[in-house]
Protein backbone atom coordinates (compact mmCIF):
# COMPACT_ATOMS: atom_id res chain seq x y z
CA UNK A 1 0.00 0.00 0.00
CA UNK A 2 3.16 2.49 0.76
CA UNK A 3 3.26 2.72 -2.65
CA UNK A 4 0.26 2.95 -4.13
CA UNK A 5 -0.72 7.12 -4.23
CA UNK A 6 -4.42 6.53 -3.82
CA UNK A 7 -4.32 4.31 -0.80
CA UNK A 8 -1.59 6.56 0.77
CA UNK A 9 -4.08 9.41 0.22
CA UNK A 10 -7.39 7.71 1.64
CA UNK A 11 -5.59 7.15 4.65
CA UNK A 12 -4.28 9.92 5.27
CA UNK A 13 -8.12 11.11 4.99
CA UNK A 14 -9.26 8.47 7.27
CA UNK A 15 -6.73 9.30 9.50
CA UNK A 16 -7.01 13.36 9.33
CA UNK A 17 -11.18 12.64 9.70
CA UNK A 18 -10.62 10.58 13.10
CA UNK A 19 -8.12 13.00 14.31
CA UNK A 20 -11.12 15.98 13.74
CA UNK A 21 -13.72 13.71 15.43
CA UNK A 22 -11.36 13.13 18.20
CA UNK A 23 -10.68 16.89 18.47
CA UNK A 24 -14.33 17.42 18.18
CA UNK A 25 -15.63 14.62 21.15
CA UNK A 26 -12.42 16.40 23.53
CA UNK A 27 -14.23 19.60 22.59
CA UNK A 28 -17.59 18.29 23.42
CA UNK A 29 -16.10 16.88 26.97
CA UNK A 30 -14.52 19.45 27.60
CA UNK A 31 -17.74 21.95 27.26
CA UNK A 32 -19.69 19.28 28.99
CA UNK A 33 -17.43 18.42 32.48
CA UNK A 34 -16.69 22.40 32.62
CA UNK A 35 -20.35 23.15 32.22
CA UNK A 36 -22.46 23.37 35.75
CA UNK A 37 -25.48 21.17 36.14
CA UNK A 38 -28.11 24.10 34.42
CA UNK A 39 -25.80 24.44 31.67
CA UNK A 40 -25.83 20.51 31.61
CA UNK A 41 -29.45 20.25 31.04
CA UNK A 42 -29.43 22.66 28.33
CA UNK A 43 -26.70 21.21 26.36
CA UNK A 44 -29.08 18.31 26.33
CA UNK A 45 -32.19 20.47 25.29
CA UNK A 46 -29.69 22.36 22.64
CA UNK A 47 -28.51 18.70 21.09
CA UNK A 48 -32.30 16.97 20.59
CA UNK A 49 -33.30 20.59 19.36
CA UNK A 50 -30.57 20.59 16.39
CA UNK A 51 -31.83 16.80 16.09
CA UNK A 52 -35.21 17.54 15.39
CA UNK A 53 -34.67 20.64 13.75
CA UNK A 54 -34.76 19.18 9.78
CA UNK A 55 -38.87 17.91 10.99
CA UNK A 56 -39.39 20.97 12.76
CA UNK A 57 -38.38 23.76 10.50
CA UNK A 58 -41.22 22.61 7.43
CA UNK A 59 -43.92 21.96 10.46
CA UNK A 60 -43.46 25.35 11.50
CA UNK A 61 -43.10 27.24 8.30
CA UNK A 62 -39.69 27.89 9.02
CA UNK A 63 -38.09 25.75 5.92
CA UNK A 64 -38.64 26.81 1.61
CA UNK A 65 -38.98 24.61 -1.49
CA UNK A 66 -36.96 25.23 -3.32
CA UNK A 67 -37.67 23.83 -6.91
CA UNK A 68 -34.03 25.15 -8.88
CA UNK A 69 -32.49 22.05 -10.57
CA UNK A 70 -29.27 20.91 -9.29
CA UNK A 71 -26.58 20.87 -11.81
CA UNK A 72 -26.86 17.17 -11.67
CA UNK A 73 -30.61 17.37 -12.26
CA UNK A 74 -30.14 19.93 -15.21
CA UNK A 75 -27.57 17.53 -16.86
CA UNK A 76 -28.63 14.25 -16.10
CA UNK A 77 -31.76 12.03 -17.52
CA UNK A 78 -34.72 14.21 -17.59
CA UNK A 79 -37.24 11.51 -17.17
CA UNK A 80 -39.13 12.46 -14.38
CA UNK A 81 -40.00 16.05 -13.44
CA UNK A 82 -37.58 17.79 -10.40
CA UNK A 83 -38.51 17.11 -6.79
CA UNK A 84 -38.31 20.65 -4.96
CA UNK A 85 -35.66 20.79 -2.18
CA UNK A 86 -36.26 21.48 0.98
CA UNK A 87 -34.15 24.28 2.40
CA UNK A 88 -34.07 24.05 5.91
CA UNK A 89 -32.46 27.29 8.28
CA UNK A 90 -28.69 26.43 9.03
CA UNK A 91 -29.14 26.41 13.40
CA UNK A 92 -26.35 26.84 15.90
CA UNK A 93 -26.40 26.26 19.28
CA UNK A 94 -25.11 28.09 22.50
CA UNK A 95 -26.17 26.70 25.64
CA UNK A 96 -25.89 28.25 28.98
CA UNK A 97 -27.76 28.45 32.83
CA UNK A 98 -31.03 30.01 31.51
CA UNK A 99 -31.54 27.75 28.39
CA UNK A 100 -30.51 28.03 24.59
CA UNK A 101 -29.51 30.34 22.30
CA UNK A 102 -30.09 29.09 18.68
CA UNK A 103 -28.30 31.35 15.40
CA UNK A 104 -30.23 31.05 12.39
CA UNK A 105 -29.66 31.94 8.94
CA UNK A 106 -32.80 34.00 7.00
CA UNK A 107 -34.12 32.50 4.26
CA UNK A 108 -36.22 34.33 1.86
CA UNK A 109 -39.71 34.59 2.63
CA UNK A 110 -38.75 32.94 6.17
CA UNK A 111 -37.19 36.05 7.70
CA UNK A 112 -38.13 37.82 11.33
CA UNK A 113 -41.64 37.97 11.13
CA UNK A 114 -41.94 34.09 10.51
CA UNK A 115 -39.63 33.43 12.92
CA UNK A 116 -42.44 35.55 15.32
CA UNK A 117 -45.37 33.74 13.69
CA UNK A 118 -43.54 30.55 15.24
CA UNK A 119 -42.38 31.82 18.58
CA UNK A 120 -44.96 30.06 20.15
CA UNK A 121 -44.32 26.93 18.30
CA UNK A 122 -41.02 26.92 19.08
CA UNK A 123 -41.62 27.46 22.65
CA UNK A 124 -43.35 24.44 22.65
CA UNK A 125 -41.63 22.59 20.96
CA UNK A 126 -38.04 23.35 22.66
CA UNK A 127 -39.43 22.84 26.15
CA UNK A 128 -38.63 26.40 26.92
CA UNK A 129 -41.09 28.89 29.37
CA UNK A 130 -40.35 32.25 27.38
CA UNK A 131 -38.72 32.52 23.72
CA UNK A 132 -37.20 35.98 22.42
CA UNK A 133 -36.34 36.49 19.15
CA UNK A 134 -34.64 38.82 17.09
CA UNK A 135 -32.94 40.05 14.04
CA UNK A 136 -29.14 41.62 15.54
CA UNK A 137 -28.06 42.15 11.48
CA UNK A 138 -29.78 41.26 8.07
CA UNK A 139 -29.70 37.35 7.53
CA UNK A 140 -29.38 36.34 10.75
CA UNK A 141 -32.33 35.24 13.52
CA UNK A 142 -31.29 34.97 17.37
CA UNK A 143 -34.16 32.88 19.10
CA UNK A 144 -33.49 32.95 23.03
CA UNK A 145 -35.22 30.16 24.56
CA UNK A 146 -35.39 30.35 28.46
CA UNK A 147 -35.98 27.44 30.56
CA UNK A 148 -35.41 29.13 33.74
CA UNK A 149 -36.56 32.89 33.99
CA UNK A 150 -33.16 34.62 35.13
CA UNK A 151 -35.03 37.06 37.80
CA UNK A 152 -36.13 33.77 39.12
CA UNK A 153 -32.90 31.44 39.87
CA UNK A 154 -30.94 31.52 42.01
CA UNK A 155 -27.50 31.52 40.20
CA UNK A 156 -23.95 30.53 42.35
CA UNK A 157 -20.81 32.71 41.89
CA UNK A 158 -18.34 31.60 39.87
CA UNK A 159 -15.96 31.93 42.55
CA UNK A 160 -17.82 28.67 43.99
CA UNK A 161 -17.87 25.37 43.16
CA UNK A 162 -20.69 22.70 43.06
CA UNK A 163 -20.31 21.89 46.48
CA UNK A 164 -19.70 25.39 47.78
CA UNK A 165 -16.99 26.05 48.46
CA UNK A 166 -14.39 28.52 47.14
CA UNK A 167 -12.61 27.89 44.02
CA UNK A 168 -10.39 31.53 43.77
CA UNK A 169 -7.34 32.30 44.89
CA UNK A 170 -5.52 35.69 46.26
CA UNK A 171 -4.26 37.71 43.54
CA UNK A 172 -6.34 36.39 40.53
CA UNK A 173 -7.95 39.62 39.51
CA UNK A 174 -6.69 43.23 38.56
CA UNK A 175 -9.39 46.30 38.89
CA UNK A 176 -9.89 46.10 35.44
CA UNK A 177 -11.02 42.36 35.36
CA UNK A 178 -14.65 42.75 35.23
CA UNK A 179 -16.94 41.81 38.34
CA UNK A 180 -19.89 39.79 37.54
CA UNK A 181 -23.03 41.02 39.40
CA UNK A 182 -25.59 38.98 37.83
CA UNK A 183 -28.06 39.02 35.14
CA UNK A 184 -31.16 41.23 33.35
CA UNK A 185 -34.14 39.60 32.77
CA UNK A 186 -32.76 38.58 29.34
CA UNK A 187 -30.05 36.65 31.11
CA UNK A 188 -27.20 39.32 29.58
CA UNK A 189 -24.35 39.07 32.07
CA UNK A 190 -24.29 42.88 33.98
CA UNK A 191 -20.82 43.67 35.19
CA UNK A 192 -18.94 46.23 36.89
CA UNK A 193 -15.32 46.92 36.18
CA UNK A 194 -14.00 49.17 39.57
CA UNK A 195 -11.31 50.55 37.61
CA UNK A 196 -13.53 52.04 35.24
CA UNK A 197 -15.99 52.86 37.17
CA UNK A 198 -16.96 55.65 39.80
CA UNK A 199 -19.27 55.24 43.37
CA UNK A 200 -22.01 53.41 44.01
CA UNK A 201 -24.92 53.35 46.03
CA UNK A 202 -26.87 50.59 47.28
CA UNK A 203 -30.48 50.77 48.65
CA UNK A 204 -33.11 48.71 49.90
CA UNK A 205 -35.31 47.40 52.54
CA UNK A 206 -34.15 44.88 55.36
CA UNK A 207 -33.58 41.01 54.01
CA UNK A 208 -34.20 42.46 50.28
CA UNK A 209 -30.52 41.46 49.31
CA UNK A 210 -27.94 44.34 49.59
CA UNK A 211 -25.54 42.44 51.62
CA UNK A 212 -25.13 39.28 49.37
CA UNK A 213 -24.99 41.98 46.01
CA UNK A 214 -21.83 43.43 48.02
CA UNK A 215 -20.53 40.41 48.99
CA UNK A 216 -19.78 39.69 45.54
CA UNK A 217 -18.01 42.99 45.00
CA UNK A 218 -16.31 42.72 48.32
CA UNK A 219 -14.74 39.14 47.20
CA UNK A 220 -13.65 39.65 43.55
CA UNK A 221 -12.19 43.16 45.02
CA UNK A 222 -9.77 41.23 47.85
CA UNK A 223 -8.50 38.54 45.63
CA UNK A 224 -7.15 42.09 43.38
CA UNK A 225 -3.91 42.60 43.56
CA UNK A 226 -4.22 46.40 42.66
CA UNK A 227 -6.84 46.98 44.89
CA UNK A 228 -7.69 47.39 48.77
CA UNK A 229 -10.61 47.20 50.67
CA UNK A 230 -12.30 49.54 53.84
CA UNK A 231 -15.27 48.36 55.20
CA UNK A 232 -17.37 49.96 57.46
CA UNK A 233 -20.31 48.66 59.00
CA UNK A 234 -22.06 49.33 62.38
CA UNK A 235 -24.06 45.93 62.42
CA UNK A 236 -20.58 43.95 62.11
CA UNK A 237 -22.80 41.87 59.18
CA UNK A 238 -20.85 42.89 56.24
CA UNK A 239 -17.45 43.73 57.87
CA UNK A 240 -17.22 40.30 60.01
CA UNK A 241 -15.88 37.84 57.12
CA UNK A 242 -13.17 40.54 55.79
CA UNK A 243 -12.14 41.83 59.56
CA UNK A 244 -8.94 39.68 59.17
CA UNK A 245 -8.10 40.61 55.29
CA UNK A 246 -9.04 43.93 54.66
CA UNK A 247 -6.50 47.10 54.88
CA UNK A 248 -8.74 48.43 57.51
CA UNK A 249 -11.89 48.07 59.01
CA UNK A 250 -14.22 49.48 61.75
CA UNK A 251 -17.62 47.95 63.24
CA UNK A 252 -17.80 50.92 65.50
CA UNK A 253 -21.38 52.54 65.98
CA UNK A 254 -20.39 56.41 67.18
CA UNK A 255 -19.23 58.26 63.58
CA UNK A 256 -15.94 59.09 65.00
CA UNK A 257 -13.55 55.55 64.22
CA UNK A 258 -15.49 55.97 60.25
CA UNK A 259 -14.43 59.38 60.20
CA UNK A 260 -10.58 58.64 61.33
CA UNK A 261 -10.71 56.55 58.18
CA UNK A 262 -12.42 58.70 55.49
CA UNK A 263 -10.13 61.14 56.66
CA UNK A 264 -7.18 58.87 56.38
CA UNK A 265 -8.43 57.90 52.71
CA UNK A 266 -8.71 61.97 51.94
CA UNK A 267 -4.82 62.57 53.43
CA UNK A 268 -4.21 59.16 51.13
CA UNK A 269 -5.95 61.65 47.97
CA UNK A 270 -3.84 64.39 49.01
CA UNK A 271 -0.93 62.34 48.50
CA UNK A 272 -1.41 60.94 45.55
CA UNK A 273 -1.98 64.52 44.08
CA UNK A 274 1.77 64.73 43.39
CA UNK A 275 1.12 62.20 41.14
CA UNK A 276 -0.73 64.33 38.76
CA UNK A 277 2.47 66.77 38.39
CA UNK A 278 4.95 63.80 37.96
CA UNK A 279 2.29 61.53 35.81
CA UNK A 280 0.88 65.02 33.77
CA UNK A 281 -2.49 63.42 33.86
CA UNK A 282 -5.55 64.78 36.07
CA UNK A 283 -6.82 61.29 36.86
CA UNK A 284 -4.95 57.58 38.27
CA UNK A 285 -6.42 55.17 35.61
CA UNK A 286 -3.95 52.65 36.27
CA UNK A 287 -3.40 50.79 39.56
CA UNK A 288 -0.42 48.42 41.08
CA UNK A 289 -0.19 46.87 44.16
CA UNK A 290 1.84 50.16 45.11
CA UNK A 291 -0.59 52.48 44.31
CA UNK A 292 -3.87 50.54 44.61
CA UNK A 293 -7.92 51.06 43.87
CA UNK A 294 -8.88 51.94 47.22
CA UNK A 295 -12.22 50.60 47.66
CA UNK A 296 -14.73 52.08 51.16
CA UNK A 297 -17.74 49.91 51.74
CA UNK A 298 -19.89 51.41 54.07
CA UNK A 299 -23.13 49.61 55.22
CA UNK A 300 -26.12 51.36 56.99
CA UNK A 301 -24.68 54.56 56.39
CA UNK A 302 -27.70 56.08 57.70
CA UNK A 303 -26.04 55.54 61.40
CA UNK A 304 -23.29 57.97 60.87
CA UNK A 305 -25.40 60.52 59.07
CA UNK A 306 -28.33 60.21 61.69
CA UNK A 307 -26.51 59.95 64.29
CA UNK A 308 -27.61 62.01 67.37
CA UNK A 309 -24.47 63.43 67.84
CA UNK A 310 -24.60 66.36 65.90
CA UNK A 311 -20.99 67.58 65.71
CA UNK A 312 -19.61 63.90 64.98
CA UNK A 313 -22.49 63.13 62.60
CA UNK A 314 -21.04 66.75 60.68
CA UNK A 315 -17.08 65.14 60.54
CA UNK A 316 -18.13 62.46 59.14
CA UNK A 317 -20.11 63.97 56.62
CA UNK A 318 -18.16 66.31 55.69
CA UNK A 319 -15.11 63.54 55.03
CA UNK A 320 -17.69 61.83 53.21
CA UNK A 321 -18.83 64.46 50.47
CA UNK A 322 -15.14 65.08 50.12
CA UNK A 323 -14.10 61.31 48.91
CA UNK A 324 -17.66 61.50 47.42
CA UNK A 325 -16.84 64.79 44.86
CA UNK A 326 -13.36 64.04 44.62
CA UNK A 327 -11.83 60.40 45.39
CA UNK A 328 -12.45 58.74 41.66
CA UNK A 329 -9.99 60.69 40.17
CA UNK A 330 -7.65 59.77 42.62
CA UNK A 331 -8.69 55.93 42.88
CA UNK A 332 -11.17 55.88 45.48
CA UNK A 333 -14.25 54.24 45.00
CA UNK A 334 -17.14 54.50 47.46
CA UNK A 335 -19.91 52.44 47.75
CA UNK A 336 -22.58 53.43 50.65
CA UNK A 337 -25.46 50.64 51.17
CA UNK A 338 -28.52 52.17 53.00
CA UNK A 339 -32.02 50.81 54.25
CA UNK A 340 -33.57 54.02 53.33
CA UNK A 341 -32.14 56.16 50.46
CA UNK A 342 -33.59 60.02 51.69
CA UNK A 343 -32.86 63.04 52.22
CA UNK A 344 -31.94 62.99 55.75
CA UNK A 345 -29.88 59.71 54.88
CA UNK A 346 -27.65 60.92 52.49
CA UNK A 347 -27.27 64.71 51.39
CA UNK A 348 -28.25 65.19 47.08
CA UNK A 349 -24.38 66.83 47.15
CA UNK A 350 -23.07 63.17 48.24
CA UNK A 351 -26.25 61.75 46.53
CA UNK A 352 -25.07 63.13 42.83
CA UNK A 353 -21.69 61.77 42.73
CA UNK A 354 -22.69 58.05 43.67
CA UNK A 355 -23.35 57.56 39.78
CA UNK A 356 -23.84 53.69 39.63
CA UNK A 357 -27.07 52.69 41.33
CA UNK A 358 -28.46 49.23 42.75
CA UNK A 359 -32.28 49.74 44.24
CA UNK A 360 -33.24 46.15 46.22
CA UNK A 361 -37.13 46.26 46.97
CA UNK A 362 -38.03 49.80 48.51
CA UNK A 363 -41.13 50.61 50.46
CA UNK A 364 -41.95 54.29 48.73
CA UNK A 365 -42.13 55.56 45.27
CA UNK A 366 -40.23 58.61 46.65
CA UNK A 367 -37.66 56.08 47.74
CA UNK A 368 -36.64 54.50 44.52
CA UNK A 369 -36.64 57.95 43.20
CA UNK A 370 -33.53 59.23 44.84
CA UNK A 371 -32.14 56.44 43.17
CA UNK A 372 -33.58 57.20 40.09
CA UNK A 373 -34.94 60.34 39.77
CA UNK A 374 -36.85 59.95 36.33
CA UNK A 375 -38.21 56.32 37.44
CA UNK A 376 -42.07 57.31 36.79
CA UNK A 377 -41.12 57.52 33.31
CA UNK A 378 -39.09 53.54 33.61
CA UNK A 379 -41.51 50.72 33.15
CA UNK A 380 -39.62 49.03 36.20
CA UNK A 381 -39.99 50.19 40.21
CA UNK A 382 -38.21 48.86 43.22
CA UNK A 383 -41.46 49.92 45.33
CA UNK A 384 -43.17 46.29 44.25
CA UNK A 385 -44.09 44.15 47.07
CA UNK A 386 -43.71 41.48 44.74
CA UNK A 387 -39.99 41.86 44.16
CA UNK A 388 -37.97 39.21 45.03
CA UNK A 389 -35.13 38.36 47.40
CA UNK A 390 -31.74 39.24 45.32
CA UNK A 391 -33.92 40.92 42.34
CA UNK A 392 -33.18 44.78 42.32
CA UNK A 393 -33.26 47.64 39.69
CA UNK A 394 -29.83 48.83 38.24
CA UNK A 395 -27.81 51.23 36.36
CA UNK A 396 -23.82 50.64 36.46
CA UNK A 397 -21.22 50.84 34.16
CA UNK A 398 -22.37 53.07 30.75
CA UNK A 399 -26.08 51.85 30.70
CA UNK A 400 -28.20 53.47 29.17
CA UNK A 401 -31.16 52.37 30.92
CA UNK A 402 -32.18 50.63 34.38
CA UNK A 403 -32.58 46.84 34.26
CA UNK A 404 -33.56 44.50 36.40
CA UNK A 405 -30.94 42.39 37.89
CA UNK A 406 -30.98 39.62 39.90
CA UNK A 407 -27.87 39.59 42.03
CA UNK A 408 -25.56 36.24 41.81
CA UNK A 409 -25.53 34.38 45.13
CA UNK A 410 -22.71 34.56 47.32
CA UNK A 411 -23.12 33.61 50.75
CA UNK A 412 -21.74 35.40 54.09
CA UNK A 413 -20.58 31.50 54.66
CA UNK A 414 -18.59 31.58 51.40
CA UNK A 415 -17.22 35.20 52.04
CA UNK A 416 -15.70 33.47 55.43
CA UNK A 417 -13.96 30.92 53.44
CA UNK A 418 -12.63 32.72 50.95
CA UNK A 419 -10.83 34.87 53.74
CA UNK A 420 -9.53 31.37 55.25
CA UNK A 421 -8.12 31.15 51.97
CA UNK A 422 -6.63 34.38 51.87
CA UNK A 423 -5.00 34.41 55.68
CA UNK A 424 -4.20 30.46 54.93
CA UNK A 425 -1.67 32.18 51.84
CA UNK A 426 -0.65 34.85 54.54
CA UNK A 427 -2.34 37.42 53.93
CA UNK A 428 -3.92 38.20 57.27
CA UNK A 429 -3.51 41.96 58.08
CA UNK A 430 -5.32 41.75 61.67
CA UNK A 431 -7.06 39.12 64.24
CA UNK A 432 -10.66 38.66 64.77
CA UNK A 433 -11.27 40.67 67.77
CA UNK A 434 -10.36 39.55 71.13
CA UNK A 435 -14.00 38.12 72.43
CA UNK A 436 -14.38 36.49 68.92
CA UNK A 437 -13.30 32.52 69.60
CA UNK A 438 -14.29 31.12 65.81
CA UNK A 439 -13.52 27.47 67.29
CA UNK A 440 -16.39 28.33 70.30
CA UNK A 441 -18.85 29.89 67.92
CA UNK A 442 -18.37 26.42 65.49
N1 LIG B 1 -29.00 36.98 44.87
C1 LIG B 1 -29.66 36.20 45.72
N2 LIG B 1 -30.00 34.96 45.36
C2 LIG B 1 -30.67 34.18 46.21
N3 LIG B 1 -31.08 34.53 47.45
C3 LIG B 1 -30.76 35.76 47.86
C4 LIG B 1 -30.04 36.66 47.02
N4 LIG B 1 -29.89 37.81 47.69
C5 LIG B 1 -30.48 37.63 48.88
N5 LIG B 1 -31.00 36.41 49.00
C6 LIG B 1 -31.72 35.87 50.18
O1 LIG B 1 -32.17 36.98 50.94
C7 LIG B 1 -31.61 36.93 52.26
C8 LIG B 1 -31.33 38.33 52.75
O2 LIG B 1 -30.32 38.91 51.95
P1 LIG B 1 -29.31 40.01 52.54
O3 LIG B 1 -28.73 39.54 53.84
O4 LIG B 1 -28.36 40.34 51.46
O5 LIG B 1 -30.30 41.20 52.81
P2 LIG B 1 -29.92 42.70 53.25
O6 LIG B 1 -30.70 43.60 52.37
O7 LIG B 1 -28.47 42.90 53.31
O8 LIG B 1 -30.54 42.73 54.71
P3 LIG B 1 -30.04 43.64 55.96
O9 LIG B 1 -30.27 45.07 55.59
O10 LIG B 1 -30.95 43.19 57.06
O11 LIG B 1 -28.60 43.30 56.19
C9 LIG B 1 -30.38 36.04 52.12
O12 LIG B 1 -30.08 35.40 53.35
C10 LIG B 1 -30.77 35.06 51.05
O13 LIG B 1 -31.51 33.98 51.60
Amino acid sequence: MTGNPLGLALLAVVVLGGLGLLGWAGYCFARWYRADAETRVSLRQARRMRWGWKRLAPMLGLAVKDATPTVLQQYGPQEQPTKPRVLVPRLRTRADVFGVTVTADALPQVGLSAWQDAGEGLCDAWGMRRIRISQPKPGVIVARGFRREPLEAVIRSPLLGPDGSPVCRPGQFVSTDDVLLGWDEDGTPIVLNLAYSAHALVAGLTRSGKSITVNTLLAYASLMRDVRLIVIDPNLGAVAPWWRTAYKVSDAIHPDEPTEILRWVREEMQRRERLFWSGRTDRITEFSPELPLLLVVIDEVANYTRHPDRKARERFEAELLAIASQGAKFGIRLWLLTQKPSADVLTTAVRTNLSARICHRVDTIEDFLHLFPDGRELDITAADRTMPQGVSIASVGDMHTPVRLRSVYLPTEACWQINDLMCAEGLKVRELPDHVDLDKAA
